[in-house]
């Protein structure tokens, strides 16, 4: 676009330059065209005598005409004139003859530059139509000059953004440059770290090499080992089975009806009222009598004698630690386990140690029977599950007042009926009754703090209702075994039975809880006797609690009745009565074979 400009620009100065020289030209012309007016004068001069022509000032004149610009040619003539010799002053015809030639050369000139000034004419047109075409030119490229200085100025703008533009892509350039160096350096970086993770690689390799030999010397050792553990496994459990067989075979020598009889020590509230004298003569064997040492005479009036011995499976004196309760008990647990079922009945009457014994206080050492049951139930789950057996635990809480059913997990009260789970009769369950899932002790712990809340809502209801009801925690045990496709559920019972004392005279007939309760205790030891004796009729039906119990009592079961006595004297007669309704279980079971004795040294003599 600048040399466009240019171009333009130079030609204007050429035109002005060709019509300056033009006009310079035509003066020069203009000049030499006005000399013919001047010629007179020559010819005046001429007019001047011809004998004495003075050739030097035509010379000189006409040198004066050469000297123009307007022709070489005439220059030429001229140096011929003048070479011609001149002819002499007394030769009129010669001079004359000269004038004439130089008259000749003059008018030849003229026409010469007539001519020319003809020429000079026609181009003075040629320049002047040049002019106008290039004064026309000259507008257009005025025109296309604004155009191109408005484009251009469209373009300086266009420039300059383009220019930020670069400026902004150096940047951005100057930055990726920077990144990319970076990205170089970060590259080398990683080669060289790559480099030496090759050789840690390439080390690797050769650790995995070996270790993959080793491995496989190993899978083949497992293999073997497998091989010895799968024997071993089925041998494990052969004798696992043959454990079990024992065990049930010591439990049945032990009996499968068990009566054991715990004292219990005088409460801070009893240390001043007078206690039974009580003699336990070996670890099975009580003997007890008034503390006075008075005749004891028994509810239907026969007199019995001073002092009573009883027997039964295991006696434990007031100082027996609920851990040592629970060692016995403990057997029965793993029964459980192994799929037997287990009811563990605490009998006695009101204050005689019932719930101590089976819920016990807070506390390691002071804890019942039902929390020791189940810690001992995840104990040994421990070790069931080393011989393939995984256990699934399911609780429930019951208590049966009046012959009725109470969900004692359940606050809202609900109608709960005893129904067979099949057409057989095999189980049984209670309908609406809630059965949690324990995961661990402390979740089974909850539970019976549930149940003892609920019952104690109860009793604000009922007088001494705790003391007038069973309370039955239910434990499920259901054991699978994987591999052997084995399946083992054990139910274990722990009954805290209604108190057993006898209310004297009208207050007895009146009441339809008394009888209830007697009824069910009486007929909880009929069921046993019917069991003992192996009658083909077990009065299960005649209440609640034995036909809730039912498939806990009979075939395989293990029943445990833990007797709880008072040792105070105010309570004898309960407790005789008591002891005499447990006796008659186990005399029943043992007959009248008389046990080996070995005399305790801790027997105690109460005053
Ligand atoms: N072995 C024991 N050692 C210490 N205290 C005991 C023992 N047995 C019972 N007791 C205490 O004797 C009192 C009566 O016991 P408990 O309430 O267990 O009798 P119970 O037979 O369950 O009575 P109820 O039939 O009214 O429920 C309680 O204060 C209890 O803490």
């Amino acid at each position: 676009m600048n040399i466009n400009v240019k171009g333009i620009n130079e030609s204007k100065t050429l035109l002005k330059q060709n019509i300056r020289r033009s006009k310079s030209t035509l003066s020069t012309a203009t000049k030499i065209l006005k000399r013919p007016a001047a010629a007179p004068i020559m010819h005046g001069e001429a007019k001047k005598p011809l004998i004495r022509p003075s050739a030097k000032p035509v010379a000189q004149r006409t040198g004066t005409i050469l000297t123009t610009k307007s022709s070489q040619n005439t220059t030429g003539r001229k140096v011929q004139n003048d070479n011609a010799p001149k002819p002499s002053k007394w030769d009129i015809k010669g001079r004359l003859a000269h004038t004439h030639d130089m008259l000749s050369n003059v008018r030849q000139q003229l026409k010469e530059s007539v001519s020319k000034c003809n020429e000079l004419h026609e181009q003075v047109n040629t320049l002047k139509a040049n002019e106008a075409i290039y004064k026309t030119k000259a507008e257009e490229y005025e025109t296309k000059n604004k155009v191109l200085n408005s484009e251009l100025k469209e373009m300086k703008v266009e420039m300059n953004k383009a220019q930020e533009q670069r400026e902004d892509l150096a940047k951005r350039l100057k930055e990726s440059e920077e990144s990319f160096q970076n990205a170089t350096n970060m590259l080398e970086t990683f080669k060289e770290k790559c480099s030496s993770q090759e050789i840690i690689l390439q080390r690797h390799d050769s650790v995995i090499k070996d270790l993959e030999t080793r491995l496989q010397n190993q899978i083949e050792i497992n293999e073997e080992l497998n091989a010895t553990k799968n024997a071993l496994q089925s041998l494990v459990h052969t004798m696992d089975k043959d454990r079990r067989v024992l065990h049930n075979a010591i439990q049945e020598l032990k009996g499968n009806i068990r009566v054991f009889c715990r004292v219990r020590p005088r409460t801070p509230t009893e240390l001043g009222k007078a206690m039974c004298a009580m003699n336990f003569v070996d670890e099975c064997t009580i003997e007890v009598r008034k503390s006075d040492g008075s005749d004891v005479v028994s509810c239907s009036g026969k007199w019995r004698g001073i002092r009573q011995e009883f027997s039964f499976d295991k006696v434990f004196p007031p100082t027996a630690k609920q851990e040592t309760i629970f060692e016995e008990l403990a057997m029965l647990v793993q029964s459980a386990l192994e799929g037997y079922n287990v009811c563990v009945f605490a009998y006695g009457q009101t204050g005689s140690g019932k719930t101590y014994t089976m819920e016990g206080l807070p506390g390691i050492e002071t804890e019942g029977m039902i929390s020791r049951t189940v810690r001992h139930i995840f104990q040994e789950m421990k070790q069931f599950q080393l011989l393939g057996w995984e256990y699934r635990i399911e609780a429930s809480f019951l208590e049966i007042y009046n012959e009725h059913i109470v969900d004692l997990l359940d606050s809202q009260s609900k109608m709960h009926e005893i129904r067979m789970t099949d057409s057989k009769g095999h189980d049984l369950y209670v309908s609406n009754l809630k059965i949690e899932e324990i995961h661990s002790p402390e979740e089974l712990h909850e539970c019976l703090i549930t149940a003892q809340r609920n019952r104690a809502v109860a009793a604000t209801q009922s007088n001494e209702r705790s003391s007038r009801s069973h309370s039955v925690a239910r434990i499920k045990l259901i054991g699978t075994h994987q591999t052997k496709e084995e399946v083992s559920i054990g139910n274990l019972n722990l009954v805290d039975l209604a108190g057993s004392e006898r209310l004297k005279g009208e207050e007895s007939i009146r009441t339809a809880e008394t009888k209830n309760i007697n009824k069910s205790l009486a007929n909880l030891g009929n069921v046993i006797l019917a069991l003992l004796k192996k009658q083909e009729h077990v009065p299960y039906r005649n209440s609640k609690l034995t036909h809730l119990l039912m498939p806990s009592l009979g075939g395989n079961s293990k029943t445990l009745m833990l007797l709880n006595i008072s040792p105070l004297d105010e309570c004898y007669n309960e407790t005789l009565n008591s002891l005499r309704f447990a006796s008659n279980v186990n005399n029943c079971k043992t007959g009248n074979a008389k046990r080996t004795r070995t005399v305790l040294q801790n027997s105690i003599q109460f005053n």
